[in-house]
């Protein structure tokens, strides 16, 4: 989402680190620079003229123009100007559900991914915060939104409130909350009618249903893709309602990300959560601090690794470890990471996190290395018998024309898979105990304050890290991790993988 702006401040910020010394000059034309791309990205002009006043004076001051590493200052005052912005140091806010049950209410346009999200949301507080959800819908007007969420329930394995025709939103609220203390549940969601365009109606109805239900939490659902007309929308709702928390939907299209940057600053709300897809698991914990980096260009590690916790199956991952520990990787073991790489979002959506993202994707896009590259590589090792993907040394010639008959590639693709499992087995092997306790440093080091050593622009510390951390950590692509020009991940097209120098 916010691809152009951190294209954007990458140049800007090339420009700072690339020289040894700044004068005020330079620094206040970056400013500039920066300022003009903020509202490119359709950032509210109060909110862009509040962000300079508040960096400028820091960034020009003598301490930061005569020290030694002046553009690296520089970056870090955006950064922090940033974070502040978004919303500021705190821990990413959860969910108030301490009241049993607690009640959650939904409110948003309609198409602003209310539903969805009432289910991205039930999905998670079940399966995260391991809570009994209902989840009701008070569209009336809609028979078919009452369906979808009936629908959405089954699928995501949580219960709805059973439909009962005739009954006002009040009422269906009312049923909810006393279906929810007969039934134990510890969370209530509903699910409130949107309308088209902000409406008297609409709001009095979600007012009435509020004053009934005194809801712990009263969100917000807003699509970030239409802009400064979500921040409009927030702060009208916001006069009626006193929401709690915001969720900024449809983050993984290609707007321009104003929204999600005068949300917070416009409406003095939190954003809770952002929706980064249409699946009910496209639900992200929002984080200032890790936002700001990704906008930064500095990645978002955390959100990495989270996402890779998330996606990777318990006993996969022991399973994995043990061998890894004892220096074993076969072919099945690969097949199985290129599997967690699809599912975690495939190469693209985890380069996007990555510290130096740019450089390297554009190694990636130079290489000619995709998504299908990796489909085609898993293909080839799903066409081998599972003696040998256990065995490689099994594939003699006449082996390989079989493999590669049935992936339908030629036999030169066959041996690039196997070159690049050999090399990723040899650094398995030597990493083997080690690397799992450098992953554990580095983890630990990331708990305390985002970036060790607070230095939260210090991109070579960051890469370093996740250099170790994708070299730890399985399905993180493998061994060597991403950053640094792709080098380190053999035959995933750096210079020591399949492509010959
Ligand atoms: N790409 C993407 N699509 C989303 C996201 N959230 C919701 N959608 C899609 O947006 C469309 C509308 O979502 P709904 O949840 O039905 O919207 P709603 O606000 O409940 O709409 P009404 O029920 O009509 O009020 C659906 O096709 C969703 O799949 C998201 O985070 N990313």
């Amino acid at each position: 989402m916010f691809d152009a702006l951190t294209d954007r401040l990458s140049g800007v910020f090339d420009g700072l680190t690339g020289k040894g010394s700044l004068s005020e000059k330079d620094v206040s034309s970056a400013l500039r620079e920066i300022r003009v791309a903020l509202l490119e990205a359709d950032v509210a002009l109060d909110v862009v003229k509040q962000f300079i006043a508040d960096i400028k004076p820091k960034a020009v001051g003598e301490d930061v123009i005569r020290s030694v590493k002046p553009g690296q200052q520089v970056i870090k005052i955006v950064n922090d100007g940033l974070v502040e912005m978004l919303g500021g140091n705190e821990e990413a806010q959860g969910l108030r559900i301490d009241n049993i049950p607690a009640v959650i209410m939904m409110a948003g346009l309609q198409g602003s991914g209310k539903t969805t999200t009432t289910g991205k949301l039930a999905r998670r507080l079940k399966n995260h915060d391991r809570k009994k959800v209902l989840m009701a819908s008070l569209d009336v007007y809609r028979p078919a939104a009452m369906h979808q969420l009936k629908v959405l329930g089954e699928q995501i394995e949580v219960d709805t409130l059973p439909i009962t025709d005739g009954q006002m939103p009040v009422d269906i609220a009312k049923r909810a909350v006393n279906a929810a203390k007969l039934g134990g549940y510890d969370v209530v969601i509903l699910d409130t009618a949107g309308r088209t365009t902000l409406d008297e109606q609409m709001m009095g109805e979600a007012a009435q249903v509020a004053e009934f239900a005194n809801p712990a939490e009263t969100i917000l659902v807003a699509d970030a893709l239409t802009g400064q007309d979500a921040v409009e929308t927030a702060r009208r709702f916001n006069d009626r309602l006193k929401l709690t928390g915001l969720i900024l939907t449809r983050m993984d299209g290609d707007g321009r990300g104003g929204a999600a940057l005068s949300m917070r600053a416009v409406t003095g709300l939190p954003i809770k959560f952002l929706g980064t897809g249409e699946k009910s698991d496209g639900l992200e914990v929002f984080d200032a601090r890790r936002i700001a980096g990704r906008i930064l260009g500095q990645g978002d590690v955390v959100s990495l690794v989270e996402r890779a916790a998330a996606e990777l199956d318990e006993e996969k991952t022991k399973r994995m470890a043990e061998k890894m520990a004892k220096g074993v990787f076969d072919l099945e073991d690969m097949a199985e990471q290129f599997r967690q790489l699809q599912r975690m979002g495939g190469l693209g959506g985890i380069m996007g996190m990555m510290p130096g993202a740019k450089k390297a994707k554009a190694a990636m896009d130079s290489q000619g290395l995709d998504d299908k590259v990796i489909k085609r590589q898993e293909a080839i090792i799903l066409s081998m018998t599972p003696k040998e993907r256990a065995k490689p040394a099994l594939l003699n010639a006449s082996r390989k024309k079989r493999v590669a008959a049935g992936a339908g590639v030629h036999v030169s693709e066959v041996n690039k898979v196997l070159k690049m499992h050999k090399q990723m087995a040899g650094m398995m092997k030597k990493m083997g105990k080690g690397g799992m306790k450098q992953m554990a440093k580095a983890m630990g080091a990331m708990g305390q304050g985002g970036v060790p050593g607070g230095q939260a622009m210090d991109s070579a510390a960051l890469q370093d890290m996740a250099g170790k951390m994708g070299s730890g950590l399985p399905g993180l692509g493998g061994p060597g991790g991403m950053p640094g020009g792709m080098g380190g991940l053999p035959g995933l097209g750096g210079p020591r993988g399949g492509k010959k120098k």
